[in-house]
């Protein structure tokens, strides 16, 4: 049940391979990942970051092993009732952002709601609309000002962009939010200071945060590490 007690993700005995005679892209024994936890996940480039990613979103599934998020066993359900779930429970936020072009800010925000009741319910709780909702986690973002709102979301700062797609992914209060690499396009300084809006948003709704980053110095704001590289030694050299 997605509202049991226990750990928000728990992997077993997982074995990912992409092709079906291919290497074992993960081999990951255990993982266990506690709620309000904030784990950074590194390792070198093609160490199998976004497959895990994949996985704990439900996007894909393990040929062996289990992957439980938030006590639902996700490798054992269907594609439909995968996206059913990370609909209602998973916030993420990709590298390019994929925000959509042409809706404004505010329905980018919005949207989660459309494809979940949970999360719109959650939304209206907080707030009288999901407008009003989404507007404000955008002010708690640094993007209140409703002159900029109006603004097509193509012509939004990278940086800017970045926050509008962080706002989309907290929208509904989802349990987990997953984000991968989203502050390889910002300068350092304005790493940290989107990592620390991130923290507190995912504080105040009790969200785990699952972040991937090639950004080292990111790393001691974190509760712990995932080194994947470590995690995973045995890539393509177990059955
Ligand atoms: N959709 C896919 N189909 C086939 N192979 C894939 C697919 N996605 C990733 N791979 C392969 O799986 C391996 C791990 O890729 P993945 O993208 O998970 O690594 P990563 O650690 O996230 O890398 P990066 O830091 O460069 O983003 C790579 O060898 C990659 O080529």
């Amino acid at each position: 049940m997605p509202d049991a007690p226990g750990p928000i993700v728990q992997l077993e005995g997982v074995r990912f391979r992409w092709r079906r005679k291919g290497p074992n892209i993960l081999t990951l024994d255990g993982l266990v990942v506690g709620r309000g936890e904030r784990v950074f996940i590194e390792g070198p480039s093609g160490s199998g970051k976004s497959t895990l990613l994949g996985l704990l979103a439900g996007v894909t599934v393990p040929q062996t092993g289990t992957v439980q998020v938030l006590g639902e066993r996700l490798s054992a359900r269907s594609g439909a009732e995968r996206d059913h779930f990370r609909a209602d429970h998973i916030g993420y936020i990709f590298q390019q952002f994929n925000l959509i072009p042409y809706l404004g800010i505010v329905d980018n925000v919005v949207l989660p709601c459309r494809f979940s009741a949970k999360r719109r319910e959650r939304a209206l709780a907080r707030s009288k609309g999901l407008r009003a909702e989404a507007k404000r986690l955008l002010g708690h973002l640094d993007l209140a000002e409703p002159a900029l709102l109006r603004e097509p979301v193509t012509s939004l700062s990278v940086g800017q962009q970045q926050r509008v797609a962080a706002a989309r992914a907290l929208m509904g209060a989802p349990e987990l939010i997953i984000a991968d690499e989203p502050t390889s396009s910002l300068d350092a300084d304005r790493r940290r200071a989107f990592v620390q809006l991130l923290f507190d948003e995912c504080k105040a709704t009790g969200a785990t945060l699952i972040f991937v980053s090639h950004d080292a110095s990111l790393e001691p704001l974190f509760d712990r590490t995932l080194r994947l590289a470590e995690a995973n030694q045995a890539v393509g050299s177990r059955p």
